[in-house]
Parts: C-alpha cells; structure tokens; sequence
C-alpha cells in the first residue's frame, strides 16, 4: 500500500482504508472463531450419543435373549439346579452385544467375562445357543439395522465371543462387557443386568445397565431384595444408561427401539442416619458383616436391601436406596473391570460418589481387573466422606 502512495494525506488515507479492511477481516475472522467455537461446543455435547446409542440397543436387545432363557427355565424346561440357562444366556448376550458394537466399530478393544472354548468343545450347547442367537431382534427395523444385522454361523458366533480377549489397559477405545452379571440372581428369579461401559483412555465416558427384573416404578424397587421372584411380569425391566457430563437416565425396558427416558438422580439424604444401604445376596462376594458394623456406626437402623449384580448401583442412582457397600471378605480378590464400570458412571453422573474402601476411585487402567482398588463404596457426594470414615474404623484401617 505504501509503495504506491503519493502525499502524506494520501498515505494516512490508505493507511486507514488498510486498517480498516484489517478491522474487518479480523471481524470476519472472530466470525469465523466463535462459529467454530460454537460448531465444536455442539460437538462436544454430542460426543459419545451413538456409542450410548448402540449400546442401549443391544443391551436391550441382549435382554431379550436372556428373558428368553430365564423363561423356559421358569417352565421347568430344565432343571432346577442345572447351571445351563446361565451358559446359554452368558454366550448368547455376549454374541449379540459384540456383534454389534464390533459392526459400529470395528477398531475397538472389548474386555468381555466370557470364551469360547467351552463352546469348541459342546457341539450340542453351541447349537443350543445358536439357535437362540439367530432368532434375537427388535421388533423394530431401523434400531435392528443398527446393531448390524445377524451373525452367518456358529463358527462366527464364537469367532465373535472370542473378540471379548482383550486385556484392556490405559490407553485406547476399549469396551467392558458383563453379559449376565449376578448369574445368581438370574439362576434364583431374583436380579441380574446386562452390562456394557465404553472405557477411552482409563475414564468411563459410557454406561449402559439393563434390569429385566427391576420395578419400573421407582417406589417399587425398594421391596426387591432376596428371593422375591419378582421376575419377568408386566411392569418389570429398566435400561438406565450415562455418559460423562450428561447425567444418567432410565427408561422402561422394551422388545422394539427406545422407550422415552427420563433423568434419574440419587436422593437427598440430609441424615445419614435415615440412609438405606444396599449390598449383595451372596455371602461370598461382600462382607455382610462390616457392612452392618458400618451401617451401624453410621446410625442406620434399617436393614439393608440385598440385590444381586449391578442393579445395586442403579437403584441407588435412582434414589431407590442411598448407599452401596462392597466390603471385601477375601483379601486376594480382584473386582472385575466389567462387574462395575457401567455402575461407577452411572452413580457419579446420578450425583453420587464411588471409591473403594481407601476413598480412592475406581481405577480402570489396570487391565481386566481393578488390581489397584479393594472393595467398593459408593454413596451421594455429600456422604461419602462420613461412609468412608465409618468403613475405614471398623476395617481398623485408621
Ligand atoms: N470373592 C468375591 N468378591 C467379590 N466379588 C466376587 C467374588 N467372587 C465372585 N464375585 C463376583 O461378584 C459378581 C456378582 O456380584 P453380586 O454378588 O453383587 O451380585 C460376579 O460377577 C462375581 O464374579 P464371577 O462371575 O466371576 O463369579
Ligand atoms: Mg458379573
């Protein structure tokens, strides 16, 4: 611009028509950020909506599968103590589920409980299995279309189940799959989930818990605890789901796409006194006994609500129940990455707080297992610390 001038008042002339063309590519410019700015907020909010997606529709449509199992079971198809509705319902949801996240996407890792060998080696029980595999859909086309389609063989369904070997870790898209957790629960009528989280990088961005056996009516879930055959009536079946940042929800299982949802959120306890506290069926897997010395020291005089599997850490999301205690009883075990990933979201994005009995959270980078975590706490935020207090004195940790 200068080169060309010629009087001073022709250069400060141009020099203003410069900066003011400068002035409005800079508005442009601005334009152009806070669109980006704004095209990358809506992004961000969408980040993880077809994950979640997906994920909701083949636990739900897994649950169809295992609903299936549970009835010729109810039937008396088979007998009362044989073990076989858990191995076809366990193979099977795991089938459908893998099939269809590896159909959306293809280069993640998926950490799942079960293998295939025992399959390898019980031709009869494969094509048990198979034959309920083929015939799993939604009752609605386009959510089935989603999910991918059907698997071609026996030889694919267990090609499929073994894509669940990975050994997880901190780095990558990797997703923790329970196909039937609380196989008791399922085994005795009372309560079992299909779970699946999305794990990227060691931080669960996605949950996803189906409940066959669960009330819908909140107010329900309550009196479900311990052999109360509950199962599979009308007005049973819950799919709650959460992803990071965007609080958690519930919604009424179906055998077709989506029901409408609704947020759930834990409820306020102003006195832990008054909390009701959750914990397992099985003697085995929670000490039932520091779990009512802690109940105790934190003037909870209720009895607790014993569920089995996940189903505890949605129905303290829920606000059916307040605090969930997993005291160890062998101090050698290592919690599954896949029995607690889905939950661990879930409550936190339900306003809760879940950490092991040393306060600390949960850690998802160790590999299949939570190999630096012992036991499992979760409780609203704003008790937390009192709940961990309690667990730390009579685990004579403090
Ligand atoms: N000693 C144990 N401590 C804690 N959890 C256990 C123990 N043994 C098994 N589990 C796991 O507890 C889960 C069920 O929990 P809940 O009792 O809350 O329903 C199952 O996935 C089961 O794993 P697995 O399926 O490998 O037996
Ligand atoms: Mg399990």
């Amino acid at each position: 611009v200068l080169l060309n001038c010629g009087t001073k008042t022709a250069v400060s002339r141009k020099l203003i028509l410069a900066s003011s063309v400068i002035a409005g590519y800079r508005l442009r410019l601005s334009a152009i950020l806070c669109h980006l700015r704004f095209s990358s907020s809506i992004a961000a909010d969408m980040t993880y909506e077809h994950e979640r997606r997906v994920a909701e529709l083949a636990v739900q449509r897994a649950t169809l599968l295992t609903k299936k199992v549970f009835h010729e079971k109810a039937k008396g198809e088979l007998s009362k103590d044989d073990k076989s509705p858990v191995t076809k319902g366990d193979f099977g949801a795991q089938a459908l589920i893998i099939q269809a996240i590896s159909k959306n996407f293809p280069e993640d890792e998926i950490v799942a409980e079960e293998e295939s060998s025992e399959l390898r080696q019980d031709s009869a029980l494969r094509s048990e299995i198979w034959d309920l595999v083929k015939d799993i859909k939604l009752n609605d086309q386009p959510s089935d279309e989603l999910l991918g389609g059907s698997l071609e063989n026996e030889e694919a369904m267990m090609a499929v189940i073994d894509q669940g070997k990975s050994l997880g870790g901190s780095k990558g898209r990797i997703w923790a799959l329970d196909p039937i957790d609380g196989t008791k629960g399922f085994l005795r009528g009372g309560q079992y989930a299909v779970c699946l989280a999305l794990i990227v990088d060691g931080d669960v961005k996605v949950g996803v818990i189906g409940c066959p056996n669960l009330p819908v009516d909140d107010s329900e879930s309550l009196t479900v605890g311990i052999g109360s055959q509950q199962s599979d009536e009308d007005g049973k079946g819950v799919l709650f789901s959460a992803v990071q940042g965007e609080g958690a929800v519930s919604r009424p299982l179906t055998s077709a796409g989506l029901s409408p949802s609704k947020p759930i959120h834990m409820r306020p306890v102003p006195d832990v006194s008054h909390a009701v506290f959750c914990e397992g069926v099985e003697a085995a897997h929670s000490n039932q006994g520091d779990n009512a010395a802690v109940a105790q020291r934190l003037g909870i005089s209720a009895p607790s609500v014993r569920l089995d599997s996940q189903a505890k850490y949605c129905s303290i999301a829920r606000g059916a129940g307040d605090i969930y205690l997993r005291l160890p009883v062998k101090k050698d075990y290592q919690e599954k990455i896949w029995d607690h990933a889905a939950g661990d979201l879930l409550v936190r994005e339900a306003g809760g707080q879940v950490t092991d009995i040393y306060g600390k959270r949960l850690d998802f980078t160790k590999g299949r297992t939570l190999k630096d975590n012992k036991g499992v706490v979760a409780a609203p935020v704003a008790l937390q610390d009192q709940v961990i207090d309690a667990v730390q004195i009579v685990l004579n940790l403090k």
